[in-house]
């Protein structure tokens, strides 16, 4: 049986890589096998790139640009060879996190990501989205509890976290099918097991 494409959204602090192993692995208990990468980066030229994108400054058209390039690398190292296998794929972060942090956030005009999304990837898109969504409040919250560094996107102002959000709401209104919301104010477990009803019953 064909493999499955499925994609981790959210602004920063939504609460997505807290659960993109375990659905990987949750995955694995159900027989699939599941490769589990992320963008920007996920091969090796990617995660160069990554580390552009994350610390330097640099023009939005070059931003956007570099993630599309990642994007490509990507879909031909790994994402289209893995699902020809038949494999799953799940990932954290695709393209709907350009349309909204390059095109809510910094206010990229639409019309240049539906071109470079077209070229890209017009033959490859995400069977299953998850689109983490919280309050940003609560997302800086549990930010500045990891103490982490922050990054580029990270130490942006609210104003610019709060377009993101409404951008990532907006592309899920306009693609229900696809992009699932998932209330991710909520316990780790109360949001696993709506993520396994939405995988269950899109998916399998
Ligand atoms: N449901 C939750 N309740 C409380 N804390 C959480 C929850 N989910 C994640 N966290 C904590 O919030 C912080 C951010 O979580 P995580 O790194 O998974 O978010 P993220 O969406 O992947 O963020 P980023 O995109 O910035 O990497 C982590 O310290 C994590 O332990
Ligand atoms: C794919 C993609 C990512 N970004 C931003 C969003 C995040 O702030 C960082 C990645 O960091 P994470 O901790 O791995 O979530 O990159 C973006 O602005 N545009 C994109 O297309």
């Amino acid at each position: 049986m064909k493999g499955k494409f499925i994609t981790f959204e959210g602004i920063d602090g939504a609460g997505k890589s807290s659960h993109v192993e375990w659905l990987a692995e949750w995955l694995r208990g159900q027989g699939k096998t599941v490769l589990v990468t992320r963008e920007p980066g996920g091969t090796e030229l990617g995660e160069k790139l990554r580390t552009l994108l994350l610390n330097d400054p640099m023009h939005l058209e070059t931003e956007t640009l570099l993630m599309f390039a990642a994007r490509r690398e990507h879909l031909a190292k790994l994402i289209e060879p893995a699902l020809a296998r038949g494999e799953w794929v799940v990932c954290d972060r695709f393209s709907d996190a350009t349309y909204a942090y390059q095109g809510g956030g910094r206010g990229l005009d639409r019309s240049k990501f539906l071109t470079l999304e077209h070229w890209v990837h017009a033959h490859v898109q995400p069977d299953l989205t998850l689109l983490f969504d919280l309050p940003l409040d609560v997302a800086r919250e549990r930010i500045a509890l990891a103490s982490r560094v922050l990054d580029r996107f990270e130490q942006e102002r609210a104003e610019f976290h709060e377009r993101v959000r409404l951008a990532y709401l907006e592309r899920a209104h306009g693609n229900p099918s696809r992009i699932r919301v998932v209330d991710a104010n909520n316990s780790l477990d109360n949001i696993r097991k709506t993520l396994e009803q939405i995988v269950s019953t899109n998916c399998l």
